[in-house]
């Protein structure tokens, strides 16, 4: 069993309008592939699916033997503890310093004091934020706060993360060195999920790359297959 299934998935949202129609793909456990498409192909909405904030209209989405079909009230908080979400505006606490919005997801744990500090630690210097855990999100530069959104992502180490457009403010170069970083997470048991629409950073990658067109997933595209291009 892989870490993420969707099985013929569809999602209409309230207004009737179809965002993913019938989509069926696998993520291997400890993979890292890339889905894209046009501005408002479904690439967020799929995300959604994944961390509950949104449910499928038909089909069934499985993480690992969970079935999210049945998940719901408390276990939707226990979920989201697997499941690590980076977003394009970051969404940090501005009245929190670096460190206190790093350690959030695991004081809402319930985690031992100690163990959450040198969980931080770890994250901070992992993303080279070791020398501004006491800084506030607005005295960091727009890397700088994407990099604390991904700290904040990674510090309780989910089995999957899943980005929507981490990259979308930022420089080429900020760019690259993220998914840099991205690239490391399978080997410590994250799988990694982006949704991008810049296609000359996907292509770069080098990775599996599912592509949405109008909420069909028209084409799942294997690294192997980038390579000869
Ligand atoms: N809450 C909602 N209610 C109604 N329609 C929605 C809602 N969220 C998204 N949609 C519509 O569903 C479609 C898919 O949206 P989604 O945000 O998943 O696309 P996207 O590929 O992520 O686009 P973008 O790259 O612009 O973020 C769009 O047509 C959008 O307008």
């Amino acid at each position: 069993m892989g870490v993420l299934r969707f099985d013929n998935v569809s999602k209409q949202y309230s207004g009737g309008h179809v965002a993913l129609a019938d989509v069926s793909f696998d993520v291997g456990e400890g993979e890292m592939l890339f889905v894209t498409g046009h501005s408002g192909a479904g690439k967020s909405t799929l995300l959604k699916l994944v961390h509950l904030s949104e449910r499928p209209s038909r089909g069934a989405v499985l993480f690992a033997e969970r079935n999210l079909l049945r998940v719901h009230g408390r276990k939707v908080a226990l979920h989201r503890r697997d499941v690590g979400v980076v977003f394009q505006d970051h969404r940090l606490l501005a009245d929190r310093t670096v460190a206190e919005n790093v350690a959030l997801p695991l004081i809402l744990r319930g985690l031992r004091r100690a163990d959450i500090a040198r969980r931080v630690r770890s994250a901070l210097e992992r993303l080279g934020l070791g020398e501004r855990e006491r800084a506030l999100p607005t005295q960091l530069s727009a890397g700088e706060q994407q990099r604390v959104g991904i700290a904040r992502a990674i510090v309780g180490e989910p089995r999957l993360l899943v980005a929507d457009e981490p990259t979308g403010n930022l420089d080429p170069t900020l760019s690259a060195e993220i998914m840099t970083l991205f690239e490391t997470l399978p080997a410590r048991g994250t799988s990694v999920l982006v949704a991008s629409h810049d296609l000359a950073l996907v292509r770069r990658m080098r990775k599996r790359v599912l592509v949405l067109d109008q909420g069909r997933l028209v084409d799942d595209i294997r690294p192997e297959e980038l390579a000869d291009e």
